[in-house]
């Protein structure tokens, strides 16, 4: 243990060899920090370097002749003892990478104190998962799923002594199935490697597992959810990508791996999606009727396109332009400081966040769920609508890099309503081609955004089909109004497009429970673009 001026304690500081030179080299237990320098005069591009603790993989003793990983050549090393350090490299765009430094000595007892050093404060991560269980969709996306896997993904998971109990799914729900039988308490987490309706898969899994074990009736959509606190990790192999993209602010395996294994964790709101006292099903990112749901439904036909099919479908979907009836009512959030038109985006460390879950809990602490529930106020707006979108988050995705709702909030235990009306094509194209740019896709007249904590949905066919209308008759009028075959009004009802999966009834009941799951992510990190976070930075500014 060495005493720094400021009497601040060091670990362990040592000079040690790195390349051809020698660095001093520190390891800062009260800051968290490994750091290593160049003891010569500082100048221009000197490399002084540090990794958090907390962001280190693994440690390793260096063999010699051990292939050198950055040159890829063999070399024989001349130096006796070397230990070398795998961390987390941050790189543009919320990449992250895995980089390794290799130090060496001459004393073999200097060697293994700084290994014993390293592994016990790596131990002491208590929040690393040690075993996981796997579910490769192996049909998501691209069908990448397995090579992804295999490749990127476990060799960290190996390198960073994580086991794995790999399941490749032979069927749709196989995942989901599955949860409901495994002896879940054996994991420290569950990877889904995967789109989002494989993620979709995997969250039904737990939840309704968790709710099973806890004795709630999902069919109650008044019932308060038990919280999932098993942690899932989605390695991105699908064909939007948006849960993966929206959490971590990229859909790049190699990164979403390093999360899992350093162990991060974001909790996210979940809506529960009911109709007549049934469960139908939980959302995470989009619930859209409309121009989502219509694109989601053409689209499921052709598969066989991969992530182009949203593409094509998109297209005629806008082509076709058709808009819905229908009645929407919904409770407004009160507890939460946001707004869906606040500059601020939903970043790491969410104060918003932080706030509104607080918020909640002192709220039902007070009057318990049954106040909210019934004694706030609902408002009711009928209309003709091209597209109804409620976001749980903003659904960022590599086709939308804003997303649907840019300040959305993972974890503040609400929605954002979209209501976008019957427009023109030419409106509705500058409304879409919104989503791509920075451009504020709820300054148009036609658009209006609420945030909300429930909310509900009655399409006017199923209204009059209460009433009036008879099944002769709806064969007869066909699928289009008959009286204006140019309207585009469209008297058979949109689908629901529930996080990639379609819904079965239009008429629908949603309720936010706030943080009911969690992820291993921690939500879009301020933009730290500089490949030179950690290096080229002034150490005497942290030691
Ligand atoms: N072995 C399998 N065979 C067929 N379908 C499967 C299998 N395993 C999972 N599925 C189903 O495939 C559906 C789509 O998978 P996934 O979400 O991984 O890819 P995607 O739809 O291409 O991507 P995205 O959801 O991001 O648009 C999921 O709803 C899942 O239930
Ligand atoms: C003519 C101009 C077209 C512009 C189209 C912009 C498209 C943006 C797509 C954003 C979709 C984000 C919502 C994500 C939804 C996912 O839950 C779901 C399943 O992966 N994906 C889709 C496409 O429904
Ligand atoms: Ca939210």
């Amino acid at each position: 243990m060495e005493q720094l001026p400021g009497g601040r304690r060091l670990r362990l500081a040592s000079s040690l060899g790195l390349g051809q030179r020698c660095w001093e080299v520190t390891l800062d237990e009260e800051r968290g920090l490994l750091a290593w320098r160049d003891p010569r005069p500082p100048r221009r591009g000197a490399d002084n370097c540090f990794v958090p603790t907390s962001e280190i993989i693994a440690v390793e003793e260096t063999e010699q002749n051990k292939k050198q990983r950055s040159t890829g050549k063999w070399q024989k090393m001349a130096k006796p003892h070397a230990f070398t350090v795998y961390y987390v490299k941050k790189a543009r765009n919320h990449r992250w990478r895995c980089r390794d430094v290799t130090f060496w000595c001459a004393d073999e007892y200097l060697c293994n104190q700084w290994i014993q050093a390293l592994k016990e404060l790596l131990e002491m991560q208590k929040c690393r998962p040690k075993q996981l269980l796997v579910y490769i969709n192996p049909y998501g996306g691209k069908r990448q799923g397995k090579r992804i896997y295999e490749q990127k993904v476990a060799p960290l998971f190996s390198l960073a002594s994580i086991s794995a109990d790999v399941v490749v799914t032979e069927h749709a729900n196989h995942a989901k199935d599955n949860l409901f039988e495994v002896n879940i308490s054996k994991y420290d987490g569950v990877v889904c490697v995967g789109g989002d309706g494989m993620f979709s898969e995997v969250m039904h899994g737990l939840i309704g597992r968790m709710q099973k074990d806890s004795g709630i009736d999902q069919n109650n959509p008044k019932a308060p959810l038990a919280q999932c606190n098993i942690r899932i990790g989605i390695i991105p192999a699908g064909s939007t990508d948006c849960v993966c993209y929206s959490t971590v602010g990229i859909s790049d395996p190699v990164t979403s791996a390093l999360h899992i294994i350093i162990g991060d964790c974001q909790p996210l709101d979940v809506s529960s999606v009911h109709h007549n006292n049934t469960f139908l099903k939980y959302a995470v990112s989009l619930l859209g009727y409309g121009f989502y749901g219509d694109v989601l439904k053409d689209s499921e036909k052709k598969r066989w396109m991969g992530p182009m099919r949203y593409d094509y479908s998109g297209f005629k979907t806008f082509l076709s332009h058709h808009y819905y009836e229908g009645t929407i009512s919904f409770q407004p959030a009160k507890h939460t400081l946001g707004s869906p038109r606040d500059k601020d985006s939903c970043r790491t460390g969410c104060c918003v966040c932080k706030e509104s879950e607080q918020q909640l809990a002192e709220q039902r602490k007070k009057c318990g769920f049954k106040h909210e529930e019934d004694e706030d106020e609902w408002k009711v707006i009928k209309g003709k609508f091209l597209a109804i979108n409620v976001v749980n988050m903003s659904c960022a995705c590599p086709r939308s890099p804003k997303g649907l709702s840019p300040a959305a909030h993972l974890a503040d235990g609400t929605a954002d309503l979209i209501l976008v009306r019957k427009c023109s094509r030419f409106d509705f194209l500058r409304y879409l081609v919104r989503h791509t740019n920075r451009d504020d896709q709820f300054d148009f007249s036609f658009v209006d955004v609420y945030r909300v904590k429930s909310f509900q949905f009655t399409s006017k066919l199923s209204e009059d089909n209460e009433s009036s209308v008879t099944d002769i008759g709806k064969k007869r009028f066909g699928q289009f109004c008959r009286d204006h075959p140019a309207c585009c009004c469209n008297i058979a009802n949109s689908t629901w497009n529930c996080d990639g999966e379609t819904l079965d009834s239009s008429a629908i009941e949603v309720r936010v429970h706030c943080q009911l799951m969690k992820l291993f992510a921690r939500g879009i990190e301020e933009n730290c673009t500089d490949e030179a976070a950690y290096s080229h930075s002034s150490i005497e500014q942290l030691l």
